[in-house]
């Protein structure tokens, strides 16, 4: 896939950190560090503009380890990169923990997952096919 990348030298390409992982490990690209308080949310440059092959995306998506330990999560996880983004990839974070959390730069702050996706075209009808869940959600089959 082709990655372009932007003042990010001193950084290694995202990495998959085991041979069967699912995410690539993407770093923050920043001149500053940068703090989160409580509830703030910020947009935390990769340095990084890719090309998608078409009927791809990539999902951006928290690390459980900074979530669990700092409250720090993607604030619209799973964030979208479209295939035809041309643009820096960026991560929105957000702290969910009183405590202030500082992201230095090159720290790993969310994964990134490249996946296959479909695009539909619309076909109208009266009715759907009848199913045994039909409209049952929200919890419907019981609890245990
Ligand atoms: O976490 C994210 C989410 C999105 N993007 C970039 C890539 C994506 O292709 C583009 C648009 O994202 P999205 O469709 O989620 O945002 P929108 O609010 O719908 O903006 P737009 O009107 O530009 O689609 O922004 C990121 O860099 N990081
Ligand atoms: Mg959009």
């Amino acid at each position: 896939m082709k990655v372009k990348v932007i003042n990010n030298s001193k950084h290694s390409l995202p990495e998959y950190q085991t041979p069967q992982s699912a995410g690539l490990d993407l770093r923050a690209n920043i001149e500053e560090p940068i703090t989160l308080g409580y509830l703030e949310r910020k947009l935390i440059g990769t340095g990084l503009y890719i090309e998608l092959p078409e009927g791809f995306e990539a999902q951006i998506r928290p690390r459980s380890g900074l979530a669990f330990k700092y409250g720090l999560t993607v604030l619209n996880s799973p964030g979208t990169i479209d295939a035809d983004y041309r643009g820096e990839i960026k991560v929105l974070l957000v702290n969910l923990s009183k405590e202030p959390f500082t992201i230095e730069d090159g720290e790993r702050v969310a994964q990134m997952i490249v996946a296959k996706h479909e695009q539909i075209s619309w076909e109208s009808t009266e009715s759907l096919s009848d199913t045994e869940r039909g409209a049952g959600g929200y919890g419907s089959t019981g609890k245990l």
